[in-house]
């Protein structure tokens, strides 16, 4: 029997790249930062307009790279406090620190073998191949200096997170009247193209049954933690792009509309499709589903996100031990809560493989599609 390493060797891997989307520092890079976003998407002009007042209306800035800042910190407090020696670096898919600025720098210090957490916690085209794209862009452009980088599977299911989420609704029922009895629970995530949608279920449990999953799973906790199973759904927000294409619904608003119509007077509005506050958080929750909720007379609350709960963070760093040893030739069975199972280190040929309709071709990374 071979002997396993200590839980605290982070071998094979020489640094940890927290790989984001990026958002605006300042006014100035609005225009430049949406242009990056939205390059061949087809976003009408009034919805970029639109989306451009939403980062004014907070200064100019996204709170997103403080956010990933935050993390990152948090992520190096962890691993240092379990002795593992793994840097942790930063890099953006549409906002500097570019992904490619990051990994020239890392390989400069010595950095070659990279594991990639993206911070999209569910499996889509936007949340991972269009990441495993990004990745083998980078490599590409970075030519014979670019590292080996291997990607964290989809963590949607991993008990940290679970359980942070769940935390952070119990804290947030505790402000509405008479807690969470009686309350309905909105869990919210980004809607997606229907096309995208039935992309992301072809090679396994899709984009809304991932979401599905972590409701069944975190009301089924709440029962148990507070002796009431709430009555609660899944809703979404920020679509865009042409209306007459499909996008995932209800949208939130109308949501919370006609749970007001049919009698609901409380609600927790549950972010779980987002890992941190960032502006489809703060405007399109914050902003506008609290302002439904409050012409409609129900009474809200938005839950928090996960943003560096120590469930969450411990978690991940569970899941870069449990990766590290499977590189390593050792076996580490793979943590997950729910009904799924874990989702594979490579993503399946041919997964996640449609945006608005038509296949991309684009080179990716951990998985193949041959
Ligand atoms: C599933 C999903 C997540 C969740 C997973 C995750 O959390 O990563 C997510 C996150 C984010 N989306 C973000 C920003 C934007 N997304 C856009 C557009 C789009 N998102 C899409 C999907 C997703 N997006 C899609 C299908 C489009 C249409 C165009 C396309 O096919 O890509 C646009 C263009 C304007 C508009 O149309 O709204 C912007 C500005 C920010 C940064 C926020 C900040 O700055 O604080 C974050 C974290
Ligand atoms: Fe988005």
């Amino acid at each position: 029997m071979t002997e396993n390493a200590p839980a605290s060797d982070p071998a094979p891997y020489d640094a940890l790249l927290l790989c984001s989307f990026g958002g605006p520092n300042g006014t100035d890079d609005i225009v430049p930062f949406l242009r990056n976003v939205t390059r061949g998407k087809g976003i009408p002009e009034e919805r970029l307009a639109e989306v451009g007042e939403h980062y004014h209306h907070f200064g100019g800035r996204s709170p997103i790279n403080e956010q990933n800042l935050a993390l990152v910190e948090a992520l190096r407090s962890e691993l240092g406090a379990r002795g593992i020696d793994l840097p942790v670096i930063w890099g953006n898919r549409n906002w500097h620190p570019y992904t490619v600025d990051t990994l020239r720098d890392a390989g400069a210090f010595g950095a070659h073998r990279i594991l990639a957490l993206v911070t999209s916690a569910y499996a889509s085209y936007s949340g991972s191949r269009q990441y495993r794209e990004h990745l083998a862009a980078a490599i590409d452009e970075l030519g014979e200096s670019a590292p080996s980088i291997d990607i964290l599977r989809p963590f949607f299911n991993d008990p940290g997170f679970v359980t942070a989420n769940i935390e952070a609704i119990e804290e947030a029922a505790a402000g509405l009247d008479g807690g969470l009895a009686g309350a309905h629970v909105v869990y919210v995530t980004h809607s997606i193209p229907d096309t995208m949608q039935q992309a992301s279920a072809v090679t396994g449990p899709g984009y809304r049954e991932q979401h599905e999953d972590v409701r069944a799973t975190i009301d089924t906790a709440l029962e148990e933690r507070l002796g009431v199973r709430p009555e609660s759904s899944l809703a979404y927000c920020s679509r865009s792009g042409d209306p007459r294409i499909p996008w995932l619904e209800p949208d939130v608003n109308d949501h919370i509309e006609a749970l007001a119509t049919r009698g609901v007077r409380k609600i927790v509005i549950a972010p779980i499709g987002f890992i941190s506050d960032h502006m489809e958080v703060a405007f399109d929750l914050d902003v506008e589903a609290l302002e439904t909720a409050a012409e409609h007379g129900v009474q809200a609350v938005r839950a928090g996100t996960v943003g560096v709960r120590s469930s969450f963070v411990g978690g991940l760093v569970d899941m870069i031990v449990e990766r590290s040893r499977r590189e390593r030739g050792e076996s580490a069975q793979a943590r997950v809560t729910g009904s799924l199972g874990a989702f594979p280190d490579e993503a399946p040929a041919g997964s996640c493989r449609m945006r608005h309709g038509e296949v991309t071709g684009f080179p990716v990374i951990a998985g193949s599609d041959d």
